[in-house]
């Protein structure tokens, strides 16, 4: 397994562009099975993750042709045509990698009736259960049963019919699950609580794009009157905010001073706030996003909620960044039971955090030290590399594959901004 050494202490100073969002790509990649036309997506991420889904869209028969050069920043396009689907299950050696392979399941069942996709099953950061993707397709009149680890959809004879759908809790993924299963029922289905994360509006508006008809992008209520057919589209996928929330907090923990192309604050409100008031600054332009920190660190709490509430996505990336602030800060995760597994790995370079619960309090270190530390998932993983970045001395991470689930040339992008790091490909 692959490892990073970081020798910190450097100051970042330069430009990122930062990348297509994975976790637009992910459902976006999905929607390809509403139409038999060919769909393009630009801008598309470089990334294990878009390997997972590519492949598990390629065993159900879409032709996918990925062009532009894959290993340059520069946007690459995927061409993805899903008229000749062979296939309607979604096996668990595929699914278990990555939960997202559920968001194969509204399109399935909505275009072709019937649908056998694994149960994803557990996850590091919590059991992330599926229930909601299940009652909301049940409500639009599909059959589900749960059978050897897979759910088993079958559409009512006339297809899915339109539905009011009201979440008890937020979810993106069954937001985007249902608003795709929705574009092809018969009738209208209003989606009531719905997840406002800037990657719905994106999939919303390729919908829109490929003839889907659909009102409250943007808003916790949705409105999609299904359609007979969708046709093809060209979409362009937007950056990632949590890449680019990250690198801000490369920033800020450095002391440095980057700009990050083509980032836009109006997706990071919540988290710019919370850093302004540790002493972070934030200034637009032309090209995108530049953060600053020339003063102290302050500590500030921050609670993850659902957008436009600070992202859990960046929560690890938050703690990381007040482990070395002047005071102390409480961190809350409202969103997943488990995802303080990067504390025990912040504790071994010195960090001072006391986890209550589902809160954790941090006391700022006049200095993190350099160790061997562990990723346990994907943003743990990019807090310790954070970490590393402004400990004195040496940090190795290990099982960095966490990594590149979710950033597309990490190491290539800090290192041009003066970071001294290099990944240890492991020869076996
Ligand atoms: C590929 C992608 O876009 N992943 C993102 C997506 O994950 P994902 O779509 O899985 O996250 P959800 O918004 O669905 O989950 C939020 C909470 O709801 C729970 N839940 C969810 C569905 C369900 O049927 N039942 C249920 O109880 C989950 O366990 C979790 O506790 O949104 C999360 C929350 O912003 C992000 O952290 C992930 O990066
Ligand atoms: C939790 C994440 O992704 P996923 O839902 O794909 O696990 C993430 O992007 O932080």
């Amino acid at each position: 397994m692959d490892k990073l050494r970081i020798r910190g202490g450097r100051t970042l100073k330069g430009e990122i562009a930062i990348s297509g969002a994975k976790n637009a790509a992910l459902p976006l990649l999905a929607a390809c099975l509403l139409t038999e036309e060919t769909l393009t997506l630009r801008n598309l991420p470089h990334l294990a993750d878009i390997v997972t889904m590519s492949n598990l869209l390629a065993q159900h028969g879409v032709g996918v042709v990925v062009n532009g050069k894959g290993t340059s920043y520069e946007g690459r396009d995927v061409h993805l045509d899903a008229a000749n689907i062979t296939n309607l299950t979604a096996h668990y050696d595929l699914v278990r990698k990555m939960r997202a392979s559920v968001l194969v399941l509204g399109p399935l069942v909505a275009r072709f009736g019937e649908a056998k996709v694994s149960l994803p099953g557990g996850c590091a950061i919590g059991p992330r259960p599926v229930d909601l993707h299940i009652k909301g397709l049940q409500a639009m009149g599909a059959e589900i049963d749960i059978e050897g680890g897979y759910i088993l959809a079958k559409a009512p004879k006339g297809g899915l019919k339109g539905a009011e759908i009201v979440f008890p809790q937020v979810s993106v993924g069954a937001t985007e699950n249902l608003m795709m299963a929705a574009a092809l029922a018969d009738g209208e289905t209003t989606l009531v609580n719905a997840a406002r994360e800037p990657e719905i509006g994106d999939l919303a508006r390729c919908l829109i794009a490929m003839g889907a008809d659909i009102d409250g992008v943007g808003s916790d209520r949705l409105r999609i009157r299904g359609k007979k057919t969708l046709h093809g589209a060209t979409h362009a996928i937007l950056p990632d905010r949590i890449e680019a929330g990250t690198y801000a907090m490369a920033a800020a923990i450095t002391g440095g001073d980057l700009e990050l192309l083509g980032a836009r604050l109006d997706d990071l409100r919540a988290m710019a706030k919370i850093l302004a008031g540790a002493g972070v600054t934030f200034t637009e332009t032309e090209r995108g996003l530049r953060v600053a920190r020339t003063g102290d660190l302050i500590g500030v709490d921050a609670m993850t909620e659902p957008f436009p509430g600070f992202p859990t996505d960046l929560q690890a990336q938050m703690m990381a960044l007040m482990c070395v602030a002047k005071g102390a800060s409480m961190i809350t995760e409202t969103i997943f039971e488990n995802r303080f597994m990067h504390v025990p790995e912040l504790a071994r370079m010195g960090a001072n955090i006391t986890v209550h619960g589902a809160s954790a309090l941090v006391r700022g270190v006049p200095k993190l030290t350099g160790a061997p530390v562990m990723a346990t998932d994907l943003r743990a993983s990019v807090s310790l590399v954070l970490a590393g970045l402004a400990a004195e001395g040496e940090t190795v991470v290990n099982r960095i594959y966490h990594l590149d689930r979710g950033y597309e040339h990490l190491e290539e992008k800090l290192i041009a901004c003066g970071a001294d790091m290099e990944r240890l490909r492991d020869a076996s």
